[in-house]
């Protein structure tokens, strides 16, 4: 990780030259050095003209070329590191100003005729700037007198203003930290699961791979609208998922996951499909729950099972497909029973390790009740609208996010940040042949 300065106060010509002289160090030293130490001007200039054809003779061979260049590097870019400095301060301080975070004063001198003169003086926050390849981490200190809500009210004009997405941002104790993204978070590889743990891999973070611990924050919430990449997200999902576990698929476009049928998976495309899929999982929960009871356990893996995952595409067509008409003798409608079963799977499903990963194009409360919402702790939304990122993670920590490119998302795991990810395109045809060899093991078997 790098310190760049926060240059306060528009840093001068002299601190300038000094950063030069600095930076062309190793092309003047042969010149100036002799001539300071040699008193006879002859040795100097012989010593010196010396040096310079070392240095030529090392930069034209091949094996000393690294070298001088390396030593080249290391003055030269301390130069361009002020450069950077001097930038990057100069965009934080208009943006300073323009967000009208700067204190201003006013100083008044009268001028040898009697004339009175108004000065304006700017105090700008301190503020320390650190970068590594992909993030920019500004740590501001409020001045005395501000408001977080000042603050909070301006965050994106940060990342406006460098030409960067944000990616989070945190006050404390008048500290307030700013994460912008200028790098891109590659995301070439495809994460194909080879342990046994009990954990996927969601993309990629600033900090490498992303992982979700499903055992400890059961159930995902998957919000994209349509073209986000949805379906590629959850393929780099399912291919993770072990052979040995089960897994179940509802299919609310009855397109995207059908073809997984012929391999084995348990896929239902259709509204009886669906309901059946809810009651089988939530009978399994109840039964896990049975055995652990008997065998006085609390945890499914003490009683040999192994995760059971329920996936649901389109979560939404399926549910606006079920009847709202209120049965007589339960007084329950179909709907209201299937959310009843998944609000179950989704209380109990942890310790039965019964997780549920529900995909919606859009939020929608009706469909997705907050006691279901908030008890499936992995939220992610791709894409980022603004109602998306607000149902997923709440007004407060949704507020400074803005929307991100195809293939990038924001996920939250269980209390945790809101952090910014990238997942890698995973075309269906690659896929399916990835899938292949790995189910036809469990056929033999
Ligand atoms: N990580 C990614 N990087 C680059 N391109 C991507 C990525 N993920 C998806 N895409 C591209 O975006 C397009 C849409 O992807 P996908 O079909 O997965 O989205 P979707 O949200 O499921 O859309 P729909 O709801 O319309 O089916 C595809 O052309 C795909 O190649």
């Amino acid at each position: 990780m790098k310190t760049i300065t926060f240059y306060q106060k528009k840093p001068g010509v002299f601190r300038f030259m000094g950063w030069l002289s600095y930076g062309i160090t190793p092309w003047l030293a042969p010149l100036i050095l002799p001539l300071a130490i040699i008193s006879d001007r002859t040795a100097a200039g012989a010593i010196s003209l010396l040096s310079y054809s070392s240095i030529g003779i090392f930069s034209t061979l091949p094996d000393t070329r690294q070298i001088v260049y390396s030593i080249h590097q290391l003055f030269w870019g301390q130069f361009r590191h002020h450069l950077l400095s001097r930038q990057i301060s100069k965009l934080l301080r208009e943006t300073l100003l323009n967000a009208g975070l700067v204190k201003k004063e006013y100083q008044e001198t009268t001028g040898a005729k009697g004339r009175m003169s108004r000065k304006e003086i700017l105090h700008y926050p301190s503020g320390t700037i650190h970068k590594d390849k992909i993030n920019i981490y500004i740590q501001f200190k409020m001045i005395p007198g501000q408001t977080e809500q000042e603050w909070e009210r301006k965050v994106n004009a940060f990342a406006h203003s460098l030409g960067c997405s944000l990616v989070s941002f945190q006050i404390s104790r008048g500290i307030v930290e700013i994460t912008l993204q200028y790098g891109e978070i590659q995301a070439n590889a495809v994460t194909y699961k080879t342990d046994m743990e009990h954990n996927l891999a969601l993309g990629y973070a600033t900090g490498g791979k992303l992982t979700w611990d499903f055992e400890h924050f059961p159930h995902a919430l998957i919000i994209g609208p349509t073209g986000t990449g949805k379906s590629t997200f959850i393929r780099n999902l399912l291919v993770q998922l072990r052979s040995e576990w089960i897994v179940k698929v509802a299919d609310g476009k009855q397109v995207e996951f059908t073809h997984l049928q012929d391999l084995g998976f348990d896929v239902a495309t259709d509204t009886s499909g669906f309901i059946r899929l809810v009651e089988e999982a939530q009978i399994e929960v109840d039964q896990r729950f049975k055995t652990m009871e008997t065998q006085r356990k609390n945890h499914y893996s003490q009683i040999k099972e192994k995760p059971y995952f329920l996936v649901i595409d389109e979560s939404i067509y399926l549910l606006e497909a079920l009847s709202t008409k209120k049965d007589k003798e339960t007084g329950q409608s179909e709907r209201e029973r299937i959310l009843g079963l998944l609000r179950d799977i989704s209380l109990r499903g942890r310790a039965a390790g019964v997780q549920l990963v529900m995909i919606f194009q859009r939020p929608d409360s009706t469909f997705m009740p907050t006691v279901i919402r908030d008890n499936l702790t992995a939220k992610i939304v791709l894409g980022g609208s603004k109602t998306a990122l607000e149902m997923a993670f709440g007004k407060d920590k949704s507020k400074q996010l803005d929307s991100v490119s195809l293939g990038h998302g924001y996920v939250c795991i269980g209390d945790g940040r809101v952090e910014l990810f990238r997942f890698p395109d995973y075309a269906q045809s690659t896929f399916l042949d990835d899938l292949e060899p790995q189910r036809s093991i469990v056929a033999i078997q």
